[in-house]
């Protein structure tokens, strides 16, 4: 399969339970709940998203023949002396699920990876995945049921904190909707929290100091 890469460069997760870690960004291009076009978004059914996923045209990005040639793009981003660290690769978009495939997964492993993923839960992670990290996303159905972070952007109408917080996450977050009532979203969210200690806030950190 070809893989189509938007962007791929090397930074700190900003956000949620491996906030500061060092990783590999991995963006891949396409989404199937917005186009990625601003005439769409009113319709769309994620409307909020703060991300360019269209095209191959970012730093790094490009059509990638092979699963090995992209863990090679990839790997190129890690530095090359980092004693006593594996190296992270974080997958997402757009959408990752639409093309994280299990040769990709192996090819991965084989290079020494550990491996994450951001994705919207609509559709089901193959198996292999290091960490899953699940953010919700207002009606859409959500399939992906388990894994490592549930990490819901709130606030969101259709998309309530009691609707997730009986799956199977080792963590769960609230993370403040950027956007012209980011304010009033983080405000809502440390009371929220506060009040049910289940949840953990998450803030985009990379956002604050400029970090891609
Ligand atoms: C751009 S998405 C890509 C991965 C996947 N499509 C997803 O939605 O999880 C990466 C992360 O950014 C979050 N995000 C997108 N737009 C946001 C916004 N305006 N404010 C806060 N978080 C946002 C998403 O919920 C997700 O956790
Ligand atoms: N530094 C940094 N951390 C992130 N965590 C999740 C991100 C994403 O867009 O998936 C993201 C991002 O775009 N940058
Ligand atoms: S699901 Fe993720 S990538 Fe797609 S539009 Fe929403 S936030 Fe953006
Ligand atoms: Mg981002």
């Amino acid at each position: 399969m070809t893989y189509a890469v938007k962007e791929i460069y090397y930074t700190l997760q900003g956000e949620g339970a491996h906030s500061g870690r060092a990783a590999v960004f991995l963006r891949f291009a396409g989404c199937n709940l917005w186009t990625g076009l601003e005439r769409d978004r009113e319709k769309a059914v994620c409307t909020f998203c703060d991300t360019d996923f269209i095209g191959t045209d970012g730093p790094g990005g490009g059509k990638f023949a092979t699963a090995e040639a992209l863990v090679e793009a990839v790997k190129v981003e890690w530095p090359e002396h980092a004693p006593n660290s594996k190296p992270y690769v974080v997958c997402t978009g757009g959408e990752p699920l639409l093309q994280l495939d299990e040769p990709l997964i192996d090819a991965f492993h084989a290079a020494g990876f550990e491996i994450g993923v951001e994705t919207n839960g609509t559709i089901a992670a193959p198996e292999g995945i290091d960490w899953i990290c699940v953010s919700p996303k207002s009606t859409a159905p959500l399939v992906q049921r388990s894994g490592n972070e549930l990490k819901l952007v709130y606030r969101q109408k259709d998309a309530l904190p009691e609707q997730f917080e009986g799956l199977a996450f080792d963590f769960f977050y609230l993370q403040p909707m950027d956007g012209p009532s980011r304010d009033a979203n983080t405000a809502a969210a440390i009371d929220y929290c506060k009040t049910h200690p289940k949840w953990r806030l998450s803030l985009q950190t990379h956002k604050f100091v400029g970090m891609p």
